[in-house]
């Protein structure tokens, strides 16, 4: 057996992290042979309902649950951590897009990259789920001066599994059947889902499915779900954003798939002509426990314009809140 590794949960008593912590502690994430210790950071407000969680996860008797710490002090949730999921912060609500959310939740980000630089391992991979998940990436990132920049990404892999679904079902296959799927740029509705790379039991998926149905449907679907979620339940989307999480995790830690990539928001180095700044939704490889993006992709005129559009977006974020970036 691995001797135990620390992954923080932030947020840990809300919707996604009810549908994301018992998954981790199964062995999902990091493999049925990784003992973990969870670290779970709520505001003291929802300390009570935390508590319960915890209770239920020490009722599941999960083999793998090597310990628990709960607080309400980031500087205690970071300590020693490998992992980090920074989940908590505000859902959206209908007719709200998700960088309506910067002003209540950026702020939260800067005092978590503090800690995060002052407390966790120098290794440490810190994911962020809550929105607006790239930009707030990019805060915490930016409140960590002595961390590798590259710990910090961002969730777009909810959008690659999304696209996959869709893809799936045009084509009468099977997600598993797909190779090569992208999500370009931010998790928001200018995001550029990408099939011009990928493939559906070896065969081109732009030749299997017509140029209107990709622009006018696929396109929009993907870029629209997260809204169409919360019209018909009424919350923003858990689990599936959970199983996101989980999936993300798993192939930066385990590694990808020889022969097929993962999309992964990351920081910007200039690759495709996104100039460093922002945390960028890139297809990416990962070995080793470090993630490379796929270079040498053809880009059309098509794909040009929409990954500008995007990265266009998440530098308007970036200029809205560098006032929370520390002071170099
Ligand atoms: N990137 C993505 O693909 C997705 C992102 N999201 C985002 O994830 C976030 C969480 O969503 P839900 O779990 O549904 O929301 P929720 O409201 O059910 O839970 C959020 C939890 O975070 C806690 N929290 C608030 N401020 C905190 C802080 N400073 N430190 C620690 N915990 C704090 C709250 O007390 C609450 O328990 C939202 O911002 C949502 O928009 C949701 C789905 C997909
Ligand atoms: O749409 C939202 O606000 C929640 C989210 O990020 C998603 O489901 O993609």
């Amino acid at each position: 057996m691995k001797s135990p590794v620390r992954v923080a949960v932030t947020g840990a008593a809300g919707q996604i992290g009810y549908a994301l912590l018992f998954r981790i502690a199964a062995g999902d994430m990091l493999g049925k042979d990784q003992p973990v210790i969870l670290h779970l950071l709520e505001i003291t407000p929802a300390l009570p309902a935390l508590n319960g969680v915890v209770m239920e996860l020490n009722d599941c008797a999960f083999p793998l649950l090597a310990g628990i710490v709960a607080t309400d002090d980031p500087n205690v949730a970071f300590k020693d951590v490998d992992y980090a999921l920074l989940v908590g912060a505000r859902p959206r609500g209908p007719g709200m897009e998700r960088k309506d959310l910067l002003e209540a939740n950026g702020a939260i980000f800067a005092p978590q990259g503090k800690a995060l630089n002052a407390h966790a391992r120098r290794d440490v991979k810190v994911l962020v789920v809550g929105n607006p998940a790239n930009t707030n990436a990019l805060i915490a990132q930016q409140n960590a001066p002595d961390l590798d920049p590259r710990c910090f990404t961002a969730m777009v892999r909810l959008d690659h599994n999304r696209a996959l679904s869709q893809l799936a079902e045009k084509t009468g296959a099977h997600v598993t059947d797909i190779r090569k799927m992208t999500i370009w740029g931010n998790h928001s509705s200018t995001q550029y889902p990408d099939i011009h790379h990928a493939t559906v039991k070896g065969t081109a998926a732009t030749s299997l499915v017509d140029q209107a149905w990709y622009r006018d449907s696929f396109i929009p679907t993907v870029q629209q779900r997260g809204a169409a979620i919360i019209k018909a339940r009424g919350a923003s989307s858990a689990a599936s954003a959970a199983s996101a999480a989980i999936d993300h995790m798993r192939s930066w830690a385990l590694g990808t798939e020889p022969g097929d990539w993962v999309s992964m928001a990351i920081p910007s180095d200039g690759s495709y002509g996104i100039a460093p700044g922002v945390i960028y939704g890139y297809p990416v490889t990962c070995k080793n426990g470090k993630y490379e993006i796929v270079q040498g992709l053809e880009i059309n005129a098509f794909s040009r314009e929409r990954m500008d559009a995007t990265d266009k977006e998440l530098r308007e974020e970036r200029a809205g809140v560098e006032h929370l970036f520390a002071r170099k």
